[in-house]
């Protein structure tokens, strides 16, 4: 389903693509700057705070775009430091964006590292069977605009709390598109986004400091090998072998790792940067210490990060995570190898942290609150 919306949002306009539409309205070059400036460095709430604009101009400006095109529904903090944000977009679309901190001893919880992980579709279409994200299917996918939104909220809601001490740094340290959705099935908008996170017009973040996560659309994957801003790159692999993988992610049947894995070399190669395998354990599916040394074998030919989750169990779902001694014998068979490998533990867990399960849970209350005629 496409949603195309009704005033176009002002977060997926690039310095370029604002200044020509500035100018067919007869305006000068510079106010795309002005504009953008309020909405990156000081993050304005309202098109009034943009003193420096003639008001007639922001009146245009408030009939023609939609300064954030997402609005927060609910917030909620878990107790080992995670936040979820539910935001809506203009068509009741719900979406998740999540602040991740990394206690730093000394610094206290406000000033710890802080990684963004952002949603870039409403719902998924690849039907991995251990995903609440996939659970109903792919809604649609996200514009540019509603990408970007996701962190000017987490943006607004950090600077509250710890104001910055310049106007241009951003207000967390890394971003990892691992939220809803396949990033790379919505390509053209995911880059979109995050060229304007990147400019120094726009947030100013490093792309170094950015990692796209994928279960393996290799022509996707080469693709974004070519693109010049040298974006970090995660494999959702959670099979070391097909016969595994192919179980648990129907998009295998499509891309074996016969061809998933040269297209991961192939990246590694044209970045010279380490690449990360996310593997899930998984109770009974993945967890055996075969899969471990299949896995020890893959991240060594390709100098691979490994990161080990546990699984997070999601409502409905039968899977389970495999018990505290398993998950450790599974890492250690990597660590012997001397393979880099961080066992995870889940953050997150009390307030519905497998990503997708918050926003199922919301759908379903307001269900109930007002069923269909
Ligand atoms: C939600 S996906 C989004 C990015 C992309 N679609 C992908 O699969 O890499 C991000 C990561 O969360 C993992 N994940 C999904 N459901 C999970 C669960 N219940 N527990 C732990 N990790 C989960 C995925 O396998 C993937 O590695
Ligand atoms: S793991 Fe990623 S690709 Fe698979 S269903 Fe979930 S969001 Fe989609």
């Amino acid at each position: 389903m496409k949603f195309i919306p009704a005033k176009t949002p002002l977060t997926g306009e690039t310095l370029e693509s604002l200044t020509a539409r500035l100018r067919e309205h007869g305006e000068p070059a510079f106010r795309a700057k002005q504009i953008l400036e309020w909405l990156y460095k000081k993050r304005v709430t309202s098109w009034d705070e943009m003193t420096n604009l003639p008001k007639p101009f922001r009146a245009w400006l408030a009939e023609t775009f939609d300064l954030v095109p997402a609005s927060l529904v609910i917030e909620k903090h878990s107790a080992d430091v995670t936040d979820k944000l539910l935001l809506e977009m203009r068509d009741g679309s719900l979406i998740e964006t999540v602040i991740i901190r990394a206690p730093q001893e000394g610094v206290g919880v406000d000033h710890s590292r802080k990684t963004i992980c952002i949603s870039t579709q409403v719902g998924c279409a690849m039907a991995c069977v251990f995903c609440a994200s996939g659970l109903a299917g792919l809604k649609r996918d996200l514009n540019a605009g509603e990408i970007v939104a996701q962190l000017l909220h987490v943006c607004r809601r950090e600077d509250a709390r710890t104001p910055r001490a310049r106007a241009e740094l951003a207000s967390f340290d890394n971003i990892v598109v691992m939220g809803m959705g396949e990033p790379l099935a919505n390509y053209d908008n995911l880059i979109r986004a995050l060229t304007i996170l990147n400019a120094e017009w726009g947030l100013g973040f490093g792309a170094r400091r950015i990692t796209v996560s994928t279960s393996g659309l290799v022509p996707k994957i080469l693709k974004l090998a070519q693109e010049p801003l040298g974006f970090r790159l995660a494999i959702s692999l959670h099979g070391a072998t097909d016969e595994v993988r192919e179980k648990i992610m129907p998009v295998n049947k499509a891309f074996p790792l016969a061809k998933l894995l040269p297209a991961v070399r192939e990246f590694s190669l044209q970045h010279g940067r380490m690449i990360t395998l996310e593997f899930i354990l998984i109770e009974d599916v993945n967890d055996s210490l075969v899969q471990a040394e299949k896995l020890r074998d893959i991240a060594r030919d390709l100098h691979a990060h490994v990161n080990l989750i546990p699984y997070n169990t999601v409502e409905g779902l039968p899977w389970k995570r495999p018990s505290l001694t398993r998950q450790e014998r599974f890492a250690d068979i990597l660590r012997d190898a001397r393979i880099s490998v961080t066992l995870r533990r889940e953050k997150g867990h009390d307030i519905d942290a497998a990503c997708g399960q918050l926003r199922l849970k919301t759908e379903k209350d307001r269900a109930v609150a007002a069923p269909l005629p």
